[in-house]
């Protein structure tokens, strides 16, 4: 059996602001940072072999701090795939590696022109109705953006080539992204019809454990 751990980064700067943020690469405030410490704190007896992120910094630092906090002897890495960093960087004899593996098929989604746009004004100008359908419907885009399901269709190839044969081969994974990407996985591991993920909401800096067994996700546990 082996253990899937789902965390949404801490808060950033702009979700403090009531921005949409999508691919802007905003860190986190310090409300952020403390949520990132505590997730860290929760998962500290746990066994991470791997570690998976969006491009995005917020995931990136938060992961990092959560690898702060977990009681371990391995040695977080970063895993570089290009050029001389590929070559010299991950050159490290007679250390035991959890490796962090920097993906865009896990970025947020992209909210196109609603960028840096306030949520609460744009609601006001479209109406809430609108507001609603673009943030959380599964097939609605928002302006020049990717819908939910855009941002399943890059999200869960990757899943499914890269993440599932490291739970098959026995690894514990932890995943830190973001709300619409762990929304788009939560709808595959949990069967969820495009009604149902509508209503699911990810919160910031809290894991989510599920265990994996024969292909089944199952005892999923919010820590
Ligand atoms: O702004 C964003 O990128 C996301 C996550 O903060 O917003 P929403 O929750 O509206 O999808």
């Amino acid at each position: 059996m082996s253990k899937l751990i789902l965390v949404r980064h801490g808060q950033s700067i702009w979700n403090d602001r009531n921005l949409f943020t999508g691919w802007v690469d905003i860190p986190l405030s310090q409300k952020g940072i403390f949520e990132a410490l505590n997730a860290g704190e929760k998962l500290s007896k746990f066994n991470i072999d791997i570690v998976y992120t969006s491009k995005l910094a917020r995931a990136i630092q938060t992961a990092l701090i959560i690898l702060s906090k977990v009681e371990t002897q391995k040695t977080p890495l970063i895993i570089h795939f290009n050029g001389k960093m590929k070559k010299w960087s991950n050159y490290a004899s007679n250390i035991e590696p959890i490796p962090i593996i920097r993906k865009k098929a896990l970025n947020e989604r992209y909210y196109g022109t609603l960028q840096g746009l306030n949520k609460k004004e744009v609601g006001l100008k479209y109406g809430e109705q609108q507001l609603k359908l673009w943030r959380r419907s599964f097939d609605v885009e928002p302006p020049g953006g990717e819908s939910l399901k855009d941002n399943l269709e890059r999200t869960l190839p990757f899943f499914k080539k890269k993440i599932i044969p490291d739970l098959d081969d026995n690894k514990n994974v932890l995943i830190v992204a973001h709300g619409n990407s762990l929304r788009a996985i939560t709808k595959y591991i949990e069967n969820l019809d495009e009604q149902q993920i509508i209503k699911v909401e990810i919160p910031t800096g809290t894991p989510i454990v599920y265990n994996y067994e024969n292909k089944i996700f199952k005892d999923k546990v919010i820590l």
